[in-house]
Protein backbone atom coordinates (compact mmCIF):
# COMPACT_ATOMS: atom_id res chain seq x y z
CA UNK A 1 0.00 0.00 0.00
CA UNK A 2 2.81 2.48 0.93
CA UNK A 3 4.54 1.15 -2.28
CA UNK A 4 1.80 2.55 -4.17
CA UNK A 5 1.08 5.40 -2.57
CA UNK A 6 4.91 6.58 -3.10
CA UNK A 7 4.55 5.48 -6.96
CA UNK A 8 1.06 7.28 -7.46
CA UNK A 9 2.99 10.15 -5.71
CA UNK A 10 6.10 10.34 -8.13
CA UNK A 11 4.23 10.00 -11.19
CA UNK A 12 1.91 12.95 -9.89
CA UNK A 13 4.83 14.73 -9.75
CA UNK A 14 5.92 14.17 -13.42
CA UNK A 15 2.55 14.00 -15.28
CA UNK A 16 2.02 17.63 -15.87
CA UNK A 17 6.16 18.08 -16.83
CA UNK A 18 6.54 17.44 -20.98
CA UNK A 19 9.45 14.66 -21.54
CA UNK A 20 11.42 14.44 -24.83
CA UNK A 21 13.59 12.47 -26.56
CA UNK A 22 16.70 13.31 -25.69
CA UNK A 23 19.40 13.75 -28.69
CA UNK A 24 22.25 11.79 -28.30
CA UNK A 25 24.59 14.13 -30.49
CA UNK A 26 27.19 15.89 -28.22
CA UNK A 27 27.93 20.03 -29.53
CA UNK A 28 31.83 19.16 -30.64
CA UNK A 29 31.83 22.32 -33.01
CA UNK A 30 30.91 24.95 -29.68
CA UNK A 31 32.36 28.12 -30.42
CA UNK A 32 35.37 28.87 -27.43
CA UNK A 33 36.38 32.31 -27.28
CA UNK A 34 39.61 33.05 -25.57
CA UNK A 35 39.58 36.39 -23.45
CA UNK A 36 43.65 36.23 -24.07
CA UNK A 37 43.60 35.57 -28.02
CA UNK A 38 43.97 38.84 -30.06
CA UNK A 39 41.00 37.22 -32.64
CA UNK A 40 38.03 37.12 -29.74
CA UNK A 41 36.18 39.66 -31.06
CA UNK A 42 36.37 37.59 -34.86
CA UNK A 43 35.59 34.76 -33.16
CA UNK A 44 32.70 36.14 -30.91
CA UNK A 45 30.91 37.79 -33.99
CA UNK A 46 31.03 34.44 -35.97
CA UNK A 47 29.62 32.76 -32.96
CA UNK A 48 26.38 35.22 -32.77
CA UNK A 49 26.10 34.43 -36.14
CA UNK A 50 26.44 30.67 -36.34
CA UNK A 51 25.03 29.64 -33.38
CA UNK A 52 23.73 32.61 -31.00
CA UNK A 53 25.92 31.05 -28.39
CA UNK A 54 29.64 30.61 -26.99
CA UNK A 55 32.22 29.69 -24.74
CA UNK A 56 34.48 32.03 -23.17
CA UNK A 57 37.38 30.76 -20.73
CA UNK A 58 40.16 33.09 -19.08
CA UNK A 59 37.72 35.77 -18.71
CA UNK A 60 38.86 37.73 -15.20
CA UNK A 61 35.66 37.00 -13.19
CA UNK A 62 37.24 35.43 -10.20
CA UNK A 63 36.20 31.62 -9.56
CA UNK A 64 36.19 31.97 -5.68
CA UNK A 65 33.17 34.10 -6.21
CA UNK A 66 31.39 31.77 -8.63
CA UNK A 67 32.28 28.64 -6.19
CA UNK A 68 30.75 30.80 -2.45
CA UNK A 69 27.98 31.93 -4.62
CA UNK A 70 26.69 28.60 -5.74
CA UNK A 71 27.73 27.07 -2.00
CA UNK A 72 25.24 30.00 -0.95
CA UNK A 73 22.76 29.25 -2.92
CA UNK A 74 23.24 25.22 -2.84
CA UNK A 75 22.19 26.29 0.98
CA UNK A 76 19.15 27.78 0.13
CA UNK A 77 17.67 25.17 -1.31
CA UNK A 78 18.46 22.70 0.94
CA UNK A 79 15.91 24.85 2.99
CA UNK A 80 12.96 22.76 3.79
CA UNK A 81 9.86 23.68 1.01
CA UNK A 82 8.27 25.85 3.57
CA UNK A 83 10.46 28.37 4.07
CA UNK A 84 11.75 28.34 0.66
CA UNK A 85 8.31 29.26 -0.39
CA UNK A 86 8.58 32.23 2.06
CA UNK A 87 10.03 33.73 -0.59
CA UNK A 88 7.66 32.90 -3.23
CA UNK A 89 5.56 33.31 -5.19
CA UNK A 90 8.50 34.68 -8.20
CA UNK A 91 6.26 37.60 -9.77
CA UNK A 92 8.45 39.69 -10.40
CA UNK A 93 11.16 38.49 -8.40
CA UNK A 94 11.15 35.68 -5.66
CA UNK A 95 11.21 31.64 -5.11
CA UNK A 96 10.01 29.51 -7.66
CA UNK A 97 9.19 25.35 -7.84
CA UNK A 98 8.60 24.25 -11.11
CA UNK A 99 6.05 26.76 -12.63
CA UNK A 100 8.01 29.16 -14.85
CA UNK A 101 6.26 32.38 -15.52
CA UNK A 102 2.65 33.35 -15.09
CA UNK A 103 1.74 31.50 -18.32
CA UNK A 104 0.96 27.45 -17.00
CA UNK A 105 5.03 26.58 -18.22
CA UNK A 106 6.45 24.01 -15.92
CA UNK A 107 9.68 22.33 -15.52
CA UNK A 108 11.56 19.82 -13.05
CA UNK A 109 13.54 22.78 -11.42
CA UNK A 110 13.21 25.33 -8.42
CA UNK A 111 14.51 28.55 -8.77
CA UNK A 112 15.25 32.13 -6.91
CA UNK A 113 14.77 34.70 -9.76
CA UNK A 114 16.35 38.44 -8.49
CA UNK A 115 15.05 42.09 -10.27
CA UNK A 116 16.82 44.86 -10.78
CA UNK A 117 16.32 47.90 -8.98
CA UNK A 118 18.83 51.20 -8.57
CA UNK A 119 21.20 49.41 -10.87
CA UNK A 120 21.48 46.52 -7.78
CA UNK A 121 20.12 42.80 -8.24
CA UNK A 122 17.31 42.30 -5.48
CA UNK A 123 14.77 39.97 -4.10
CA UNK A 124 13.20 41.09 -0.85
CA UNK A 125 13.97 39.72 2.05
CA UNK A 126 16.65 37.61 1.23
CA UNK A 127 20.25 37.07 3.58
CA UNK A 128 22.58 39.79 3.59
CA UNK A 129 25.07 37.19 2.14
CA UNK A 130 23.57 36.06 -0.60
CA UNK A 131 22.74 39.24 -1.66
CA UNK A 132 25.72 40.49 -1.74
CA UNK A 133 27.45 37.53 -3.28
CA UNK A 134 24.90 38.25 -6.11
CA UNK A 135 25.73 41.66 -6.45
CA UNK A 136 29.93 41.20 -6.97
CA UNK A 137 29.14 38.41 -9.08
CA UNK A 138 26.70 40.72 -11.38
CA UNK A 139 28.93 43.61 -11.06
CA UNK A 140 32.13 40.58 -12.45
CA UNK A 141 29.97 38.97 -15.15
CA UNK A 142 28.35 42.08 -16.10
CA UNK A 143 31.77 43.75 -16.71
CA UNK A 144 32.61 40.81 -18.73
CA UNK A 145 29.20 41.51 -20.88
CA UNK A 146 30.21 44.80 -21.65
CA UNK A 147 33.69 43.75 -22.70
CA UNK A 148 32.07 41.28 -25.09
CA UNK A 149 29.56 43.48 -26.36
CA UNK A 150 32.79 46.45 -27.06
CA UNK A 151 34.60 43.78 -28.86
CA UNK A 152 31.10 43.29 -31.38
CA UNK A 153 31.25 46.80 -31.63
CA UNK A 154 34.91 47.24 -32.66
CA UNK A 155 34.08 43.87 -35.24
CA UNK A 156 31.43 45.40 -36.98
CA UNK A 157 32.68 48.74 -36.88
CA UNK A 158 29.46 50.03 -35.78
CA UNK A 159 31.09 52.63 -33.53
CA UNK A 160 31.13 54.32 -30.45
CA UNK A 161 32.46 51.70 -28.89
CA UNK A 162 29.82 51.89 -26.09
CA UNK A 163 27.09 51.95 -28.33
CA UNK A 164 25.83 48.36 -27.02
CA UNK A 165 27.57 47.84 -23.48
CA UNK A 166 25.74 51.67 -22.87
CA UNK A 167 22.40 49.51 -23.03
CA UNK A 168 23.11 46.74 -19.33
CA UNK A 169 25.81 49.35 -17.58
CA UNK A 170 23.30 51.94 -17.37
CA UNK A 171 21.85 52.22 -13.87
CA UNK A 172 18.18 51.72 -15.15
CA UNK A 173 19.21 48.41 -16.99
CA UNK A 174 16.45 46.11 -16.77
CA UNK A 175 18.83 43.31 -15.89
CA UNK A 176 17.44 40.23 -14.04
CA UNK A 177 19.72 37.30 -12.46
CA UNK A 178 18.15 33.51 -11.69
CA UNK A 179 19.42 30.81 -9.57
CA UNK A 180 18.13 27.34 -10.61
CA UNK A 181 18.72 23.77 -9.46
CA UNK A 182 17.63 21.00 -10.96
CA UNK A 183 16.93 17.83 -8.21
CA UNK A 184 18.28 14.50 -10.12
CA UNK A 185 15.38 12.73 -11.54
CA UNK A 186 15.79 9.05 -11.20
CA UNK A 187 12.58 7.77 -11.87
CA UNK A 188 11.30 8.77 -14.90
CA UNK A 189 14.36 7.95 -17.23
CA UNK A 190 13.77 4.39 -18.68
CA UNK A 191 10.05 5.31 -19.56
CA UNK A 192 10.42 4.94 -23.22
CA UNK A 193 13.62 6.58 -23.32
CA UNK A 194 12.01 9.76 -22.73
CA UNK A 195 13.53 12.29 -20.35
CA UNK A 196 11.77 14.62 -18.52
CA UNK A 197 12.28 18.56 -19.57
CA UNK A 198 14.35 20.64 -16.39
CA UNK A 199 13.47 24.15 -18.26
CA UNK A 200 11.60 23.77 -21.41
CA UNK A 201 12.75 25.42 -24.92
CA UNK A 202 12.81 29.12 -24.99
CA UNK A 203 15.08 31.97 -26.10
CA UNK A 204 16.15 35.02 -23.76
CA UNK A 205 14.39 38.16 -24.74
CA UNK A 206 17.18 40.49 -23.72
CA UNK A 207 20.67 41.37 -24.94
CA UNK A 208 22.51 38.92 -23.65
CA UNK A 209 22.73 36.00 -20.79
CA UNK A 210 25.53 34.51 -19.22
CA UNK A 211 24.75 31.25 -17.71
CA UNK A 212 26.95 28.98 -15.53
CA UNK A 213 26.19 25.76 -13.60
CA UNK A 214 27.96 23.39 -11.74
CA UNK A 215 29.68 20.44 -13.98
CA UNK A 216 26.13 18.36 -14.37
CA UNK A 217 25.31 17.77 -17.86
CA UNK A 218 21.72 18.78 -19.27
CA UNK A 219 21.78 22.46 -21.59
CA UNK A 220 20.96 21.68 -25.02
CA UNK A 221 21.05 23.96 -27.92
CA UNK A 222 18.75 23.97 -31.20
CA UNK A 223 21.01 24.50 -34.55
CA UNK A 224 20.14 26.35 -37.61
CA UNK A 225 19.33 23.42 -38.96
CA UNK A 226 16.43 22.27 -36.20
CA UNK A 227 18.53 19.57 -34.21
CA UNK A 228 19.48 19.59 -30.88
CA UNK A 229 22.73 19.06 -29.33
CA UNK A 230 24.21 18.66 -25.70
CA UNK A 231 26.51 21.47 -24.47
CA UNK A 232 29.09 19.32 -22.09
CA UNK A 233 28.97 21.17 -18.80
CA UNK A 234 32.43 23.05 -17.60
CA UNK A 235 32.03 24.85 -14.67
CA UNK A 236 34.83 26.95 -14.65
CA UNK A 237 33.79 28.53 -17.80
CA UNK A 238 31.00 31.05 -18.79
CA UNK A 239 28.50 30.29 -21.72
CA UNK A 240 27.02 33.45 -23.69
CA UNK A 241 23.31 33.33 -25.31
CA UNK A 242 22.09 35.91 -27.76
CA UNK A 243 18.86 36.85 -26.73
CA UNK A 244 16.21 38.45 -28.68
CA UNK A 245 16.68 42.07 -28.42
CA UNK A 246 20.21 41.73 -29.97
CA UNK A 247 18.73 39.97 -32.96
CA UNK A 248 16.59 43.04 -33.50
CA UNK A 249 19.42 45.34 -33.17
CA UNK A 250 21.71 43.60 -35.69
CA UNK A 251 18.93 43.20 -37.76
CA UNK A 252 19.00 39.34 -37.69
CA UNK A 253 22.49 38.84 -38.11
CA UNK A 254 23.04 37.10 -35.02
CA UNK A 255 20.38 34.80 -34.17
CA UNK A 256 18.68 34.62 -30.07
CA UNK A 257 19.98 30.78 -29.51
CA UNK A 258 17.16 27.95 -28.77
CA UNK A 259 17.72 25.89 -25.79
CA UNK A 260 16.32 23.55 -23.06
CA UNK A 261 17.15 21.57 -19.78
CA UNK A 262 16.78 18.29 -19.18
CA UNK A 263 17.19 16.73 -16.01
CA UNK A 264 19.81 14.17 -14.90
CA UNK A 265 19.08 10.92 -13.68
CA UNK A 266 21.77 11.02 -10.93
CA UNK A 267 23.17 14.47 -10.35
CA UNK A 268 21.53 18.01 -9.18
CA UNK A 269 22.26 20.40 -11.51
CA UNK A 270 22.84 23.93 -9.90
CA UNK A 271 23.43 26.63 -12.48
CA UNK A 272 23.58 30.81 -12.29
CA UNK A 273 22.31 33.32 -15.19
CA UNK A 274 22.73 36.47 -15.69
CA UNK A 275 20.31 38.26 -18.12
CA UNK A 276 21.39 41.74 -19.68
CA UNK A 277 18.61 43.85 -20.39
CA UNK A 278 18.03 47.50 -21.70
CA UNK A 279 16.37 50.12 -19.49
CA UNK A 280 12.51 50.10 -20.06
CA UNK A 281 11.83 52.65 -21.94
CA UNK A 282 14.97 51.99 -24.43
CA UNK A 283 13.93 51.88 -27.86
CA UNK A 284 14.97 48.75 -29.91
CA UNK A 285 15.74 48.85 -33.07
CA UNK A 286 18.45 47.83 -35.92
CA UNK A 287 21.12 50.27 -35.19
CA UNK A 288 21.48 52.66 -38.33
CA UNK A 289 25.35 52.70 -38.44
CA UNK A 290 24.76 48.69 -39.52
CA UNK A 291 22.43 48.67 -42.36
CA UNK A 292 23.35 48.77 -45.88
CA UNK A 293 22.18 50.41 -48.64
CA UNK A 294 18.79 49.50 -48.76
CA UNK A 295 18.47 47.34 -46.18
CA UNK A 296 15.19 47.09 -44.76
CA UNK A 297 13.90 46.78 -41.09
CA UNK A 298 13.31 43.36 -40.39
CA UNK A 299 11.35 44.84 -37.12
CA UNK A 300 8.93 47.02 -35.53
CA UNK A 301 10.39 49.42 -33.53
CA UNK A 302 9.48 48.55 -29.72
CA UNK A 303 10.59 49.35 -26.28
CA UNK A 304 12.08 47.12 -24.37
CA UNK A 305 9.22 48.12 -21.96
CA UNK A 306 6.66 46.89 -24.85
CA UNK A 307 8.62 44.25 -25.40
CA UNK A 308 8.90 42.67 -21.94
CA UNK A 309 4.82 43.11 -21.28
CA UNK A 310 4.88 41.02 -24.66
CA UNK A 311 6.86 38.45 -24.01
CA UNK A 312 5.15 38.02 -20.32
CA UNK A 313 1.76 36.73 -22.22
CA UNK A 314 3.41 34.01 -24.09
CA UNK A 315 3.85 30.65 -23.06
CA UNK A 316 7.93 29.84 -22.79
CA UNK A 317 8.48 28.09 -25.99
CA UNK A 318 6.97 30.82 -28.30
CA UNK A 319 8.65 32.87 -30.87
CA UNK A 320 8.06 36.05 -29.10
CA UNK A 321 9.87 37.95 -32.16
CA UNK A 322 7.39 36.96 -34.68
CA UNK A 323 4.74 39.72 -33.51
CA UNK A 324 6.89 41.84 -34.29
CA UNK A 325 7.94 41.07 -37.80
CA UNK A 326 7.20 43.73 -40.50
CA UNK A 327 5.51 40.85 -42.45
CA UNK A 328 3.44 40.22 -39.16
CA UNK A 329 1.36 43.17 -40.28
CA UNK A 330 2.04 45.71 -37.51
C1 LIG B 1 6.94 31.73 -19.59
C2 LIG B 1 7.71 32.73 -19.31
C3 LIG B 1 8.86 32.67 -18.32
C4 LIG B 1 9.66 33.89 -18.69
C5 LIG B 1 8.53 34.86 -18.95
C6 LIG B 1 7.66 34.08 -19.93
O1 LIG B 1 6.35 34.57 -20.06
C7 LIG B 1 8.38 34.08 -21.30
C8 LIG B 1 9.89 34.35 -21.16
C9 LIG B 1 10.51 33.59 -19.96
C10 LIG B 1 11.94 34.02 -19.64
C11 LIG B 1 13.03 33.16 -20.31
C12 LIG B 1 14.41 33.72 -19.93
C13 LIG B 1 14.52 34.06 -18.44
O2 LIG B 1 14.66 32.87 -17.69
C14 LIG B 1 13.27 34.82 -17.94
C15 LIG B 1 13.48 35.32 -16.49
C16 LIG B 1 12.94 35.93 -18.88
O3 LIG B 1 13.27 37.10 -18.84
O4 LIG B 1 12.14 35.44 -19.89
C17 LIG B 1 12.05 33.92 -18.14
C18 LIG B 1 10.68 34.42 -17.65
C19 LIG B 1 10.36 33.93 -16.23
O5 LIG B 1 10.83 32.87 -15.79
O6 LIG B 1 9.57 34.63 -15.58
O1 LIG C 1 19.60 26.57 -15.98
C1 LIG C 1 20.12 26.61 -17.07
O2 LIG C 1 21.19 26.06 -17.31
C2 LIG C 1 19.45 27.40 -18.19
C3 LIG C 1 18.25 28.15 -17.70
C4 LIG C 1 17.72 29.11 -18.71
O3 LIG C 1 17.85 28.92 -19.89
C5 LIG C 1 17.02 30.31 -18.23
O4 LIG C 1 16.90 30.46 -16.98
O5 LIG C 1 16.59 31.12 -19.07
FE1 LIG D 1 17.30 30.70 -21.04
Amino acid sequence: MEVLSQTVNILDNFNHIKTCKPSSRIFTAIPVVDFSDPDAKTKIVEACKEFGFFKVINHRVPIELVAKLESEAVKFFNLSQSDKENFGPPNPCGYGNRKIGPNGDVGWVEYLLFGSMNAQLILPGISENLWSLVNDYVSAVRNMVCEVLEMITEELKIGPKDVLSRLIKDEKSDSCFRLNRYPPCPEIQPVNGRTLIGFGEHTDPQILSVLRSNNTSGLQICLQDGTWVSVPPDHSSFFFNVGDSLQVITNGRFRSVRHRLLTHSLKSRVSMVYFGGPPLSEKITALSSLMEDGEERLYEEFTWSEYKKSAYKTRLGENRLGLFEKSAGH
